[in-house]
Protein backbone atom coordinates (compact mmCIF):
# COMPACT_ATOMS: atom_id res chain seq x y z
CA UNK A 1 0.00 0.00 0.00
CA UNK A 2 1.21 3.70 -0.91
CA UNK A 3 2.44 5.58 1.65
CA UNK A 4 2.05 9.54 2.48
CA UNK A 5 4.75 10.16 4.50
CA UNK A 6 5.86 14.09 6.35
CA UNK A 7 9.17 14.23 6.91
CA UNK A 8 9.89 17.87 9.22
CA UNK A 9 12.00 19.71 11.12
CA UNK A 10 13.23 23.15 11.87
CA UNK A 11 15.00 25.43 8.88
CA UNK A 12 18.52 23.61 8.33
CA UNK A 13 17.79 20.67 9.74
CA UNK A 14 18.30 18.44 6.64
CA UNK A 15 15.08 17.78 4.79
CA UNK A 16 16.07 18.82 1.31
CA UNK A 17 19.36 17.21 1.48
CA UNK A 18 16.97 13.65 2.85
CA UNK A 19 14.42 14.63 -0.32
CA UNK A 20 17.73 14.45 -2.74
CA UNK A 21 18.86 11.23 -1.19
CA UNK A 22 15.46 9.48 -1.01
CA UNK A 23 15.19 10.63 -5.13
CA UNK A 24 18.47 9.14 -5.84
CA UNK A 25 18.00 5.86 -3.72
CA UNK A 26 14.78 4.96 -5.81
CA UNK A 27 15.84 6.33 -9.41
CA UNK A 28 19.14 3.97 -8.82
CA UNK A 29 16.59 0.99 -8.40
CA UNK A 30 14.69 2.21 -11.66
CA UNK A 31 12.04 3.80 -10.09
CA UNK A 32 10.48 7.19 -11.68
CA UNK A 33 9.86 10.39 -9.90
CA UNK A 34 7.99 13.17 -10.11
CA UNK A 35 10.05 16.32 -7.86
CA UNK A 36 7.80 19.56 -6.50
CA UNK A 37 8.87 22.42 -4.67
CA UNK A 38 7.73 25.69 -3.88
CA UNK A 39 9.67 29.01 -2.62
CA UNK A 40 13.08 27.28 -2.86
CA UNK A 41 15.95 29.86 -1.94
CA UNK A 42 17.62 28.76 -4.93
CA UNK A 43 14.81 29.97 -7.27
CA UNK A 44 11.99 28.93 -8.92
CA UNK A 45 11.41 25.13 -10.27
CA UNK A 46 14.47 23.38 -8.27
CA UNK A 47 14.88 21.67 -5.13
CA UNK A 48 18.02 22.52 -3.56
CA UNK A 49 20.05 22.05 -0.77
CA UNK A 50 22.75 23.71 1.40
CA UNK A 51 25.42 20.70 0.68
CA UNK A 52 24.73 22.09 -2.95
CA UNK A 53 23.18 19.56 -4.36
CA UNK A 54 20.41 20.83 -6.62
CA UNK A 55 17.27 18.89 -9.09
CA UNK A 56 14.71 20.75 -11.45
CA UNK A 57 11.53 20.48 -9.85
CA UNK A 58 8.09 21.20 -10.60
CA UNK A 59 6.97 24.60 -9.05
CA UNK A 60 3.87 24.38 -6.61
CA UNK A 61 1.96 27.63 -7.03
CA UNK A 62 -1.82 27.82 -5.09
CA UNK A 63 -2.88 26.80 -9.33
CA UNK A 64 -1.49 23.30 -9.24
CA UNK A 65 -3.24 20.50 -8.83
CA UNK A 66 -1.17 17.18 -7.88
CA UNK A 67 -3.81 14.84 -8.76
CA UNK A 68 -4.12 16.28 -12.29
CA UNK A 69 -1.01 16.65 -13.00
CA UNK A 70 -0.05 12.81 -11.61
CA UNK A 71 -2.91 11.81 -13.53
CA UNK A 72 -2.26 13.98 -16.68
CA UNK A 73 1.58 12.28 -17.16
CA UNK A 74 0.47 8.44 -16.15
CA UNK A 75 -2.44 9.21 -19.03
CA UNK A 76 -0.06 10.76 -21.92
CA UNK A 77 2.32 7.36 -21.36
CA UNK A 78 4.52 8.75 -18.56
CA UNK A 79 5.60 6.25 -15.58
CA UNK A 80 5.23 7.88 -11.66
CA UNK A 81 6.25 5.01 -8.78
CA UNK A 82 6.42 8.08 -6.40
CA UNK A 83 6.18 11.72 -5.28
CA UNK A 84 8.83 13.85 -3.38
CA UNK A 85 7.55 17.26 -2.12
CA UNK A 86 9.99 19.70 -1.12
CA UNK A 87 8.69 22.96 1.19
CA UNK A 88 5.42 21.30 1.77
CA UNK A 89 4.46 23.75 4.16
CA UNK A 90 3.83 26.06 1.52
CA UNK A 91 1.38 23.72 -0.11
CA UNK A 92 -2.34 24.71 0.33
CA UNK A 93 -4.85 22.29 2.53
CA UNK A 94 -6.52 21.13 -0.82
CA UNK A 95 -2.93 20.07 -2.22
CA UNK A 96 -2.59 18.11 0.55
CA UNK A 97 -5.44 16.53 0.30
CA UNK A 98 -4.75 16.00 -3.59
CA UNK A 99 -1.41 14.23 -2.52
CA UNK A 100 -3.28 12.12 -0.08
CA UNK A 101 -5.65 11.19 -2.95
CA UNK A 102 -2.38 10.23 -5.21
CA UNK A 103 -1.32 8.16 -2.59
CA UNK A 104 -5.04 6.02 -1.98
CA UNK A 105 -6.26 5.89 -5.65
CA UNK A 106 -3.13 5.68 -7.38
CA UNK A 107 -0.93 3.55 -4.94
CA UNK A 108 1.93 6.46 -5.62
CA UNK A 109 4.15 7.21 -2.55
CA UNK A 110 4.35 10.29 -1.69
CA UNK A 111 7.44 11.55 0.39
CA UNK A 112 7.09 15.20 1.70
CA UNK A 113 9.10 17.61 3.31
CA UNK A 114 8.74 20.56 5.30
CA UNK A 115 9.06 22.65 8.50
CA UNK A 116 5.85 22.71 10.70
CA UNK A 117 5.69 25.90 11.87
CA UNK A 118 6.37 29.63 11.05
CA UNK A 119 8.43 32.58 12.80
CA UNK A 120 5.50 32.87 15.08
CA UNK A 121 5.26 29.36 16.23
CA UNK A 122 1.78 28.30 14.14
CA UNK A 123 1.78 25.66 12.02
CA UNK A 124 1.67 26.25 8.50
CA UNK A 125 -1.42 25.51 6.30
CA UNK A 126 0.39 22.85 4.38
CA UNK A 127 1.84 21.32 7.22
CA UNK A 128 -1.17 21.14 9.21
CA UNK A 129 -2.64 19.34 7.01
CA UNK A 130 0.06 17.13 6.17
CA UNK A 131 0.08 15.86 10.08
CA UNK A 132 -3.36 15.38 10.28
CA UNK A 133 -3.83 13.11 6.67
CA UNK A 134 0.06 11.23 6.88
CA UNK A 135 0.61 7.96 7.67
CA UNK A 136 3.68 8.77 9.04
CA UNK A 137 5.08 12.06 10.66
CA UNK A 138 8.86 11.62 11.12
CA UNK A 139 11.21 14.08 13.05
CA UNK A 140 14.57 14.65 10.91
CA UNK A 141 17.13 12.64 13.12
CA UNK A 142 19.94 15.48 12.56
CA UNK A 143 19.24 17.92 15.14
CA UNK A 144 19.52 21.59 14.30
CA UNK A 145 20.56 22.90 17.60
CA UNK A 146 19.87 26.27 19.64
CA UNK A 147 23.27 29.16 20.04
CA UNK A 148 22.71 27.38 23.70
CA UNK A 149 23.72 23.67 22.68
CA UNK A 150 20.04 22.63 22.75
CA UNK A 151 17.94 20.73 20.41
CA UNK A 152 16.53 23.43 17.90
CA UNK A 153 12.50 23.08 18.01
CA UNK A 154 11.62 26.70 16.79
CA UNK A 155 12.58 28.90 13.85
CA UNK A 156 12.86 32.55 14.34
CA UNK A 157 12.72 35.57 12.25
CA UNK A 158 15.27 37.69 12.33
CA UNK A 159 15.68 41.80 11.54
CA UNK A 160 19.66 42.28 11.88
CA UNK A 161 19.99 39.78 14.31
CA UNK A 162 16.95 40.87 16.60
CA UNK A 163 14.47 38.42 15.95
CA UNK A 164 10.65 39.78 14.96
CA UNK A 165 7.09 38.23 15.52
CA UNK A 166 5.20 40.34 12.54
CA UNK A 167 5.16 40.25 8.98
CA UNK A 168 3.74 38.15 6.05
CA UNK A 169 3.68 34.12 6.54
CA UNK A 170 5.85 33.69 3.88
CA UNK A 171 9.23 35.18 3.46
CA UNK A 172 12.03 33.09 1.42
CA UNK A 173 15.14 33.60 3.37
CA UNK A 174 18.36 31.63 4.85
CA UNK A 175 19.87 31.00 8.48
CA UNK A 176 21.99 33.60 9.32
CA UNK A 177 25.61 32.35 8.90
CA UNK A 178 27.69 33.45 11.88
CA UNK A 179 30.86 34.05 9.95
CA UNK A 180 29.09 37.21 7.67
CA UNK A 181 27.24 40.28 8.86
CA UNK A 182 23.19 38.91 9.56
CA UNK A 183 21.22 40.21 6.33
CA UNK A 184 18.23 42.45 6.83
CA UNK A 185 15.93 39.57 7.01
CA UNK A 186 16.91 36.16 8.21
CA UNK A 187 16.54 33.30 10.03
CA UNK A 188 17.60 31.48 13.38
CA UNK A 189 16.70 28.14 14.36
CA UNK A 190 16.35 28.04 18.57
CA UNK A 191 14.75 26.23 21.15
CA UNK A 192 11.69 27.09 22.94
CA UNK A 193 12.96 28.66 25.63
CA UNK A 194 14.85 31.29 23.77
CA UNK A 195 12.29 31.34 21.10
CA UNK A 196 9.99 32.35 23.94
CA UNK A 197 12.53 34.76 24.99
CA UNK A 198 13.21 36.16 22.00
CA UNK A 199 16.86 35.63 22.81
CA UNK A 200 18.76 35.15 19.52
CA UNK A 201 22.73 34.44 18.94
CA UNK A 202 23.36 38.13 18.71
CA UNK A 203 21.33 38.94 21.92
CA UNK A 204 22.71 36.50 24.00
CA UNK A 205 26.05 37.49 22.55
CA UNK A 206 25.29 41.06 23.38
CA UNK A 207 24.05 40.88 26.77
CA UNK A 208 27.06 38.88 27.61
CA UNK A 209 28.83 41.69 26.90
CA UNK A 210 27.62 43.89 28.91
CA UNK A 211 28.64 44.51 32.36
CA UNK A 212 24.75 45.45 33.28
CA UNK A 213 22.89 43.05 32.58
CA UNK A 214 21.08 40.65 34.90
CA UNK A 215 22.36 36.90 34.30
CA UNK A 216 19.71 35.24 31.67
CA UNK A 217 19.04 31.61 33.08
N1 LIG B 1 29.65 22.72 5.20
C1 LIG B 1 28.87 21.76 5.65
N2 LIG B 1 29.38 20.59 6.04
C2 LIG B 1 28.60 19.58 6.51
N3 LIG B 1 27.26 19.66 6.60
C3 LIG B 1 26.71 20.81 6.22
C4 LIG B 1 27.44 21.91 5.72
N4 LIG B 1 26.57 22.90 5.41
C5 LIG B 1 25.35 22.43 5.72
N5 LIG B 1 25.43 21.17 6.21
C6 LIG B 1 24.34 20.29 6.66
O1 LIG B 1 23.21 20.56 5.85
C7 LIG B 1 22.08 20.74 6.68
C8 LIG B 1 21.10 21.64 5.96
O2 LIG B 1 20.64 20.91 4.84
P1 LIG B 1 19.34 21.32 4.02
O3 LIG B 1 18.94 20.07 3.32
O4 LIG B 1 19.64 22.51 3.19
O5 LIG B 1 18.33 21.68 5.21
P2 LIG B 1 16.78 22.02 5.19
O6 LIG B 1 16.20 21.61 3.86
O7 LIG B 1 16.20 21.25 6.34
O8 LIG B 1 16.68 23.49 5.44
C9 LIG B 1 22.64 21.31 7.96
O9 LIG B 1 21.83 21.00 9.08
C10 LIG B 1 23.95 20.57 8.09
O10 LIG B 1 23.74 19.32 8.72
C1 LIG C 1 9.96 30.12 9.54
C2 LIG C 1 9.58 30.61 8.18
C3 LIG C 1 10.31 30.23 7.07
N1 LIG C 1 9.96 30.69 5.85
C4 LIG C 1 10.76 30.30 4.67
C5 LIG C 1 12.24 30.54 4.76
C6 LIG C 1 12.80 29.51 3.80
O1 LIG C 1 12.79 30.08 2.49
C7 LIG C 1 11.79 28.36 3.89
C8 LIG C 1 12.28 27.18 4.71
O2 LIG C 1 13.26 26.51 3.99
P1 LIG C 1 14.27 25.41 4.65
O3 LIG C 1 14.74 24.66 3.45
O4 LIG C 1 13.47 24.58 5.60
O5 LIG C 1 15.35 26.18 5.32
O6 LIG C 1 10.63 28.90 4.51
C9 LIG C 1 8.86 31.50 5.69
O7 LIG C 1 8.50 31.89 4.56
N2 LIG C 1 8.14 31.88 6.78
C10 LIG C 1 8.46 31.47 8.02
O8 LIG C 1 7.76 31.85 9.00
Amino acid sequence: MAELVFYSGTMDSGKSTLALQLDHNHRARGRVGRIYSSHDRAGEAVLSSRLGLATPAIEVSERLDFWRDVVGELTTGGRVDYLVCDEAQFYTSAQVDQLAKVADELSIDVYCFGILTDFRTRLFPGSLRLVELADRVLTLQVEALCWCGARATHNARTTDGEMVTEGEVIVVGDVDDPDRPAPQIGYEVLCRRHHRKRMTAARAKAGALSPDVLPFD
